[in-house]
């Protein structure tokens, strides 16, 4: 093990590859080399096996494990003592084509697209250790500079929960976009809908349009390239059909049919999990509401120092605004921002005043004010 290794991402010029050789850079102030065909700077596949320390593929899930094959062909014995680690969405193949190299091997899943921000602080990172001795230490400081929640899991296990966590709520989401595609004739597309919405509505669109607008190649293969997806979509199907057809006969029996399977769930989740997931609920629900509030400003605070935030509160408190909600989340660049909502019957010029202030003295940067 290298107390300070050379990294080679294969796949670096892609979505991951890139947030990956960033991290490793800056973060870890490690040496990282590159190889991808999409970028015609990058390394040469040989470099990166004569040079590499640590292997990261970052590729995409139909072609990993023949990519990885063909790295344990080239490679030829040179990976013995070294660490082979990927970001596969499902870990099977690739982890098992990693152990057919000499390599310690480590097969990570972030459940995440890549941050914006420079780390993994707050998300889940899925670790599958399938042969890892030397390079332990080393593994151990990875994990913690990522700054994730790991969960530590067979890459069998894993693709068993994926199945549920991922392949199953993309599906259950593809369909509903589905059906709402189908009534957009006669009742209007999202828009005509939004009107309308229930806060879990407004979630639940808000899901489908994630998996929307990311790569339809990662969710393909989520459905494909999992060998436990079809059957769970068996059993969600066997289950909506189930509740289509009580629904359909209508009578007191079906009824009773429902109130109990609505029970038995109600029991299979238990009282803790039911009162975390109402209590994550209605804190989204506050928080968008809040976020449609019509009186708001999004601010920049460009000094990251104690007592910055409170200097900006002091402004509008100078200028008789009362806030009624304070969010903090980051823009795409990457920059902390806070949205602040201010009361009903807010006096817009006395609003304006303060804004003008912020932006004057450089307490902040107002990015947005309505
Ligand atoms: N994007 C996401 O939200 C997440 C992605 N992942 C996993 O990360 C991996 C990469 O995904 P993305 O970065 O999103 O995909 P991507 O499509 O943005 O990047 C893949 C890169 O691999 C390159 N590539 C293709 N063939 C190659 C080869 N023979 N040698 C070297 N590079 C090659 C492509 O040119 C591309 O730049 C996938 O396995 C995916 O399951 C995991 C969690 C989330
Ligand atoms: O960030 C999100 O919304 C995602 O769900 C993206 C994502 C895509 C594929 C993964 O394997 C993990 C996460």
């Amino acid at each position: 093990m290298h107390p300070s290794p050379t990294i080679g991402i294969v796949g670096s010029a892609g979505t991951y590859g890139r947030w990956l050789q960033a991290f490793f850079a800056r973060r870890m102030g490690l040496r990282v080399l590159g190889h991808d065909p999409g970028d015609a700077n990058s390394d040469a596949p040989d470099a990166l096996l004569d040079q590499a320390d640590v292997l990261l593929f970052a590729t995409p899930i139909r072609v990993t494990a023949a990519l990885i094959d063909d790295y344990v062909r080239r490679s030829a014995g040179r990976e013995a003592g070294r660490l082979w680690l990927d970001v596969t969405s499902i870990k099977q193949g690739a982890v098992e084509a990693m152990l057919r190299s000499r390599a310690e091997v480590v097969g990570l899943h972030p459940m995440t697209a890549p941050p914006k921000a420079p780390t993994m602080k707050g998300r889940v990172v899925v670790v599958c250790e399938a042969r890892l001795d030397r390079w332990r230490p080393w593994v151990q400081s990875l994990l913690e500079a990522l700054e994730a929640e790991c969960v530590h899991a067979s890459a069998e296990r894993h693709d068993q929960m994926m199945a549920l966590v991922q392949a199953m709520v993309h599906a259950s989401h593809l369909a509903q976009a589905g059906v709402l595609d189908e009534y957009a004739g006669r009742l209007g597309g999202l828009g005509a809908i939004m009107p309308f919405r229930s806060a879990s509505f407004e979630l639940d669109a808000a899901i489908a349009a994630r998996i929307l607008s990311l790569n339809p190649a990662i969710y393909e293969e989520i459905q494909f390239g999992n060998t436990h997806s079809a059957e769970v979509l068996d059993r969600l199907l066997a289950q909506l059909t189930e509740l289509r057809d009580l629904v359909r006969a209508g009578d007191d029996a079906a009824r009773t049919r429902f109130r109990e399977r609505f029970l038995r769930s109600r029991e299979a989740f238990g009282p803790q999990a039911l009162a975390d997931g109402n209590y994550a609920y209605e804190r989204v629900g506050y928080l968008l509401a809040d976020l449609v509030g019509p009186r708001y400003t999004s601010v920049h605070l460009p000094e990251d120092r104690a007592g910055s935030l409170c200097t900006l509160l002091h402004v509008f408190e100078r200028h008789g605004v009362s806030l009624e909600s304070i969010h903090s989340s980051r823009t795409p660049g990457g920059e902390v921002h806070f949205r602040i909502g201010f009361v009903r019957g807010t006096d817009a010029a006395a609003l304006a005043r303060a804004v003008t202030e912020i932006d004057a003295s450089g307490v902040g940067r107002v990015l947005e004010s309505g």
